[in-house]
C-alpha cells in the first residue's frame, strides 16, 4: 500500500515516477518501537533506503533558490532583484499547495488583547520591543506572508523575542503556552535566509540554512505546516523529516533542496549519518520545547547533532541558537550553557492567559464514575471539540470504543497507533470529522488545534507541567476554553500542585481537593530541588542555582543553592521591561506565589 501522510496528500501528483511505496509491516515496526533510533536504522535497514537512493528522481532543487542575498534595503523584492542581476532567478514553481489551503482560515480569539497585561521579562533588557511587524524591517516577501497568516500585531513573545533573534543574539525563551512561539522563531529563521541568502546543494545533499528540532513527530509536521506560511513564494523550500514515516519520501524532499528543515532528533541523525544532509550551513538553530525532547531521552542524539564529533554543525558563537522550554531544570540550564552564546533570556509570564481564556475546574470523580462524568461533560459542550486526556494507551482505545458506541464520532492517539493513524486522527479532529478525540500525553505538547473548545484530563498526569501543557490545549491565541480534570484519591500526589495553581489563576477550587493539601512548610533556603518548579509555565530554579545573572550564568544566587529564586512574578502587574538590576526583581521577596517552590 503506497502511504502518503494526511498533510501531504492534496499537493500535486507530481512525483514522477518516484516510488514512495511504504509497506505497513514497515510502519508497524517502526512505530511499535516508538522514537528510538535504533527503529528507524531497522527502517533503513529493510532495503528500501538502498532503493530510493537509486529510484527514479524528479528534477533537482529548483535553480532559483540559492546563493541569493537580496537587498531590501533598496526597495526590491526578491524576485525583481534576481531578475535584474540576470542570475537566472525564475518563479518558483513547485507544488505549493493554493494559498487558501496553506493560510487556511484564522482568527485571533476575543482575549487576544489581554496578553498585553501579561508581564515579561527579558535579561539582558537591552533591546526595545516592537508593537507593530512592520517595525521589524522583515523581507517583503515574510511581511506579505504575514499578513496571509492573518496577524495583526505581534503576541507578546513575539514583540520581545524577535527583535532580540533578529539582532543576531541566541535566545533561551519560556512564554505560555498557545502564545506564538512558533512563529516567534520561525519568522526570523525565514527572514534570515532570506536576507543572508541560502547554501548551495552539495549534490543530493541538502544544506539547510536553519534547523528547528522538535520532540514529537505531529509537532514537527506542525511547524513544518508554518514554516511552509512563512516560506510561501519565497523561493525557500521548508522540509520535514521524523520518524516513522517513509524515509525515502523525506530523502528525496531533502534532495530537492531545503533550507528550513524541521525535524525530530532521531530521524535527523540516520538522513546525517547517510549523507542526506549536512550541518555545515546551519546559521540558525531552534530547539522548540527543549524540556520535552530531555523527557523523551533525547538528549545524547541532539548532542551528538550540535556538538558531536561526527557533527560539522557550525559551533556555538558561529550559529544563532534559540531554546524554548517550558520549564527551566537543570538539564536545560546545562544544555543552554553549552548551546548559547552571550544570550538573552525571555520570559513571557502566564498571568492573564490561563487566568482569563481557560477556564479550570477540576472535580472529584471516582474511577467507576468516569466515564458517565465524560459522556455528561460531552453532551453539555454539544458543540465543541473535545479533546480527552487519559493516562494508558490501552485506555485510549478502551475509551475511543466506548464513545464511539455512544454515538459520539470519536479518534484516538497514541504511541502505539502508526504514524499514518496518528496523523489521520490528527487531521479529523482538526477538520472537525470526529467531534471528540481521546489522547495519552503524545497529543500534550505544542499542539495547536484550533477551535478545541473543552479539554478533560480523563486521567490527571502525575506532573504540573503536563497539566499545564494539557489544558494549554484550548484557550489558544486568544481564545477561550474550559479544562475539566477528574481527580480522585489516586491523584494525590498532585494536590499540592494544583491547588495553589487553581488560586492563584483565580479559578473555583473544590473544598474537598483543597483540604488535601499538605500544610504549607516554610521554604529552606539551603536547598533546591532536581527539579526547576517551573508549574509547566516558565518558573525554574530548582537544582542547584536558579537561573544565574547578569553575566549570563546560571550560578548560585545569594551565596546558596538559589532554590526559590526563579523567575517569578515580581509584585506589578503591568509589562514590566525595565529590569535594570535582574538581581533586585528576582529576589524571592518578590515572589508572589505564581511560582511556589515544591516542599
Ligand atoms: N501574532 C499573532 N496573531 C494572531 N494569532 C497568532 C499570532 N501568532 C501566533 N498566532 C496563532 O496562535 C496559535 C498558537 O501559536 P503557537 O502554536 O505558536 O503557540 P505556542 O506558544 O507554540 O504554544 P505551545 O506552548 O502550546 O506550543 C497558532 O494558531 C498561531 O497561528
Amino acid at each position: 500500500m503506497t502511504y502518503v501522510p494526511p498533510f501531504r496528500r492534496d499537493d500535486q501528483p507530481d512525483f514522477g515516477n518516484y516510488q514512495r511505496g511504504y509497506s505497513s509491516h514497515n510502519q508497524q515496526q517502526g512505530y511499535n518501537q516508538g522514537f528510538q533510533q535504533q527503529q528507524h536504522q531497522q527502517d533503513f535497514g529493510q532495503g528500501n533506503f538502498q532503493r530510493a537512493q537509486h529510484g527514479d528522481r524528479r528534477a533537482g532543487p529548483h535553480p532559483g533558490a540559492f546563493n541569493v542575498r537580496p537587498n531590501f534595503a533598496h526597495g526590491q523584492n526578491f524576485q525583481q532583484q534576481h531578475q535584474s542581476q540576470g542570475q537566472g532567478y525564475t518563479p518558483y514553481t513547485r507544488d505549493e499547495k493554493p494559498e487558501d489551503e496553506i493560510f487556511k482560515e484564522h482568527s485571533a480569539g476575543i482575549n487576544f488583547d489581554q496578553y498585553e497585561a501579561i508581564q515579561v521579562s527579558m535579561t539582558p533588557n537591552d533591546t526595545p520591543p516592537v508593537e507593530s511587524f512592520s517595525e521589524m524591517t522583515l523581507a517583503p516577501m515574510l511581511m506579505e506572508n504575514v499578513s496571509r497568516c492573518r496577524y495583526t500585531k505581534p503576541t507578546p513573545v513575539q514583540k520581545y523575542g524577535i527583535p532580540v533573534v533578529l539582532k543576531g543574539k541566541d535566545l533561551m525563551a519560556c512564554a505560555q503556552t498557545g502564545s506564538g512561539k512558533t512563529a516567534a522563531y520561525l519568522i526570523p529563521a525565514v527572514n534570515h535566509v532570506l536576507v543572508n541568502g541560502a547554501n548551495p546543494p552539495v549534490g543530493r545533499q541538502a544544506v539547510p540554512s536553519a534547523l528547528v528540532l522538535a520532540p514529537t513527530r505531529e509537532l514537527s509536521i506542525q511547524i513544518y505546516e508554518e514554516g511552509r506560511k512563512f516560506t510561501f513564494r519565497t523561493g525557500l523550500r521548508c522540509v520535514v523529516v521524523y520518524g516513522g514515516a517513509d524515509p525515502r519520501y523525506q530523502i528525496n524532499e531533502l534532495a530537492r533542496g531545503c533550507h528550513v528543515l524541521v525535524a525530530t532528533p532521531g530521524r535527523l541523525l540516520d538522513m546525517f549519518s547517510r549523507n542526506n544532509l549536512k550541518f555545515s550551513g546551519i546559521r540558525y538553530l531552534v530547539l522548540d520545547e527543549a524540556d520535552r525532547m530531555l523527557d523523551m531521552g533525547f538528549e545524547p542524539q541532539i548532542r551528538q547533532i550540535v556538538q558531536g564529533p561526527d557533527s560539522d554543525m557550525p559551533r556555538t558563537g558561529a550559529r544563532q541558537t534559540l531554546m524554548y522550554s517550558a520549564t527551566f531544570p537543570r538539564e536545560i540550564q546545562q544544555l543552554a550553557r553549552e548551546f548559547l552564546h552571550n544570550h538573552t533570556f525571555l520570559q513571557v509570564g502566564r498571568v492573564g492567559s490561563t487566568t482569563e481564556n481557560i477556564t479550570q475546574s477540576v472535580r472529584w470523580v471516582e474511577d467507576a464514575e468516569k466515564r458517565d462524568t465524560l459522556l455528561a461533560l460531552i453532551g453539555e459542550h454539544g458543540d465543541k471539540l473535545v479533546l480527552v486526556f487519559v493516562e494508558k494507551k490501552r485506555d485510549a482505545d478502551y475509551l475511543e470504543r466506548y464513545l464511539r458506541q455512544c454515538r459520539i464520532s470519536c479518534a484516538s492517539i497514541h504511541g502505539d497507533r502508526v504514524q499514518r493513524e496518528r496523523e489521520e486522527a490528527l487531521a479529523y479532529f482538526k477538520a472537525g470529522v470526529c467531534r471528540v478525540l481521546v489522547a495519552t500525553d503524545v497529543a500534550s505538547r505544542g499542539l495547536d488545534i484550533p477551535n478545541v473548545g473543552v479539554v478533560i484530563q480523563y486521567d490527571l498526569p502525575s506532573n504540573i507541567d503536563d497539566y499545564v501543557h494539557r489544558i494549554g490545549r484550548t484557550g489558544r491565541a486568544g481564545k477561550t476554553g474550559v479544562a475539566y480534570s477528574f481527580f480522585n484519591e489516586k491523584n494525590r500526589n498532585i494536590v499540592d500542585d494544583i491547588v495553589p495553581l487553581l488560586r492563584e489563576t483565580n479559578q473555583e477550587v473544590n473544598q474537598h481537593i483543597a483540604s488535601m493539601v499538605t500544610p504549607k512548610r516554610q521554604p529552606q533556603q539551603s536547598r533546591g530541588r532536581g527539579r526547576g518548579y517551573g508549574r509547566g509555565g516558565f518558573g525554574y530554579g530548582g537544582g542547584r542555582g536558579g537561573y544565574g545573572n547578569n553575566n549570563n550564568s546560571y550560578g548560585h544566587n545569594q551565596g546558596g543553592y538559589g532554590g526559590y529564586n526563579s523567575y517569578g512574578n515580581n509584585s506589578s502587574n503591568s509589562t514590566s521591561n525595565t529590569h535594570n538590576n535582574y538581581q533586585q526583581q528576582y529576589q524571592p521577596t518578590h515572589n508572589h506565589g505564581i511560582f511556589q517552590p515544591r516542599h
